[in-house]
């Protein structure tokens, strides 16, 4: 997966990326781009300028479509419709076997669930329906927008024991904190719609916690 001058006007001014496997979090404070540069790279938005691949293909390619997983920070869910259907419609629409549909149900632990309707769900719950909707069938490169924000401890470990279990592929997720960003293999920070550090945890973050509060006066000051 590569972006070469990923842009949008106001948003994003210019990022190259590029991720030959693996997981790697995006980090910066709010407004910084995270979702605008995952949302470029899903083909939801065009860019007004760079390029991004998926495997080869833009992002906006029918060919990329089937290559991708991308969970935006808010998904809609049809509030009438119960789990277990829309887990069924995400199904379909990838052309999955059942199987697909019970593994993801499984990996997000969902079994109890699946017959309730949307709109009953919290939003811990709802989160991880999307999740399991997104992530069915496993496509090789996942675009996640902070895809544990709502989750408690319990489906954090249920997120990250389905990210540690993908042996191939790469996993591009925006994230908050810093106990889940040590568990990427990269960092990339962005900030006022740059990448402006990247590299693996122990030196973004630096080993301990030494490096955490320069990096959060970097990454997180308000502004003057
Ligand atoms: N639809 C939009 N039209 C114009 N500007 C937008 C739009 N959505 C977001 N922005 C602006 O683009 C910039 C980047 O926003 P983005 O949502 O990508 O940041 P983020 O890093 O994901 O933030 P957060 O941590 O709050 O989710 C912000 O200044 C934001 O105000």
């Amino acid at each position: 997966m590569a972006a070469q001058g990923l842009r949008k006007a106001g948003r994003l001014l210019g990022v190259s990326l590029e991720v030959r496997g693996g997981v790697v979090g995006l980090l910066g404070p709010n407004g910084a781009g995270k979702s605008t540069l995952l949302a470029l790279l899903a083909g939801r938005l065009r860019p007004d300028g760079g390029e991004a691949r998926l495997l080869g293909y833009p992002p906006r390619d029918p060919r990329a479509l089937p290559l991708r997983a991308y969970l935006p920070q808010s998904p809609r869910l049809f509030p009438h419709l119960k789990a277990r259907e829309v887990l069924e419609g995400a199904r379909r629409a990838k052309g999955l076997g059942r199987e697909a549909l019970e593994e993801a149900a499984g990996r997000m632990g969902l079994e109890g669930l699946l017959h309730r309707p949307v709109g009953l769900l919290s939003g811990g719950q709802r989160q991880r329906l999307a999740l399991a909707a997104a992530l069915m069938g496993d496509p090789p490169i996942w675009l996640l927008d902070e895809p544990t924000a709502a989750l408690d401890p319990r489906g954090r470990e249920r997120f990250w024991a389905w990210v540690e279990a993908k042996r191939e592929g790469v996993v591009l997720l925006a994230l908050h904190h810093v106990e889940e960003a040590r568990r990427a293999d990269r960092l990339a920070l962005l900030r006022g719609g740059q990448l402006v550090e990247e590299g693996p945890p122990e030196l973004v973050l630096g080993p301990g916690d030494e490096r955490v509060p320069w990096l959060m006066e970097v990454l997180y000051e308000e502004p003057a």
